[in-house]
């Protein structure tokens, strides 16, 4: 059975959550060992593959879970509004460090290095390759050159103003095209993410909601300020 379709029929098996551990930078919990103890956990409760940031975090990460990791580096470029996995470098940097699958920036905006070329150093490595796309056009053009997965991330994050609900409609358009989408991006609740399944979503990332505790407490502050005696 190739790594995919063992992928695929875990996903199957187990409902198709995959839980992102990236922690607010610069907080108490941004260290690779309190990442690897989240995905650790995020494992033990039935996560069917992680998503982590960094080289050290996921080295830390490989060392104890045996699920699939998707590696990503984020960098805040000059002249790009691109920020995940923008160089060669990087895929081959979690590809060394054990990333399963490496995901990249997968929109239309101007670039220091084309997704043809991002893809093909992941094929390289033989692994499998993640979109983060924010549109259709970004998704159906990447699912063309290959991409296994399509992931909605970066929805609502290309302009000005990101919406509080996450994008089920572009989850249902790429899962129609035939894509093997991850719908990403705000499923800040159970309820979202299942409604992402219902939608035609493969599997469903959820970050902030299981893994950012400063987000988390903000959200109740907020309902709590807002809550009238
Ligand atoms: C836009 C962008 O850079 N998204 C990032 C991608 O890795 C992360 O900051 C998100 O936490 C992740 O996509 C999961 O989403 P959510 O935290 O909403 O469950």
């Amino acid at each position: 059975m190739s790594f995919l379709d063992e992928l695929d029929a875990n996903v199957k098996a187990r409902g198709g959550l995959i839980v992102s551990c990236q922690p607010v930078p610069h907080s108490p919990l941004d260290k690779p060992e309190i990442v690897a103890a989240m995905a650790l956990a995020a494992e033990q409760a039935g996560a069917v593959a992680l998503r982590i940031e960094g080289i050290e975090n996921l080295r830390a990460v490989r060392a104890v879970v045996s699920v699939p990791v998707i590696g990503i580096v984020k960098r805040d470029l000059p002249d790009t509004p691109v920020r995940i996995t923008p160089w060669l470098e990087d895929v081959d940097a979690l590809a060394e460090a054990g990333a399963s699958i490496i995901a990249f920036d997968g929109t239309q905006r101007p670039r220091p290095v084309p997704v043809e070329a991002l893809l093909a150093r992941i094929r390289h490595h033989q692994l499998i390759a993640m979109a983060d796309c924010a549109s259709e056009q970004d998704g159906l053009y990447c699912r063309q050159l290959g991409v296994e997965l399509i992931g909605t991330t970066l929805s609502g994050y290309t302009s000005d103003v990101t919406p509080v609900e996450p994008d089920l409609a572009l989850v249902s358009t790429l899962s129609q095209a035939g894509c093997r989408v991850v719908a990403e991006g705000r499923y800040n609740s159970p309820a979202l993410a299942a409604q992402a399944i219902e939608h035609g979503a493969w599997a469903v990332t959820v970050g902030s909601a299981i893994t950012r505790l400063e987000h988390i407490c903000q959200w109740y502050r907020d309902a709590l300020q807002g809550a009238t005696k």
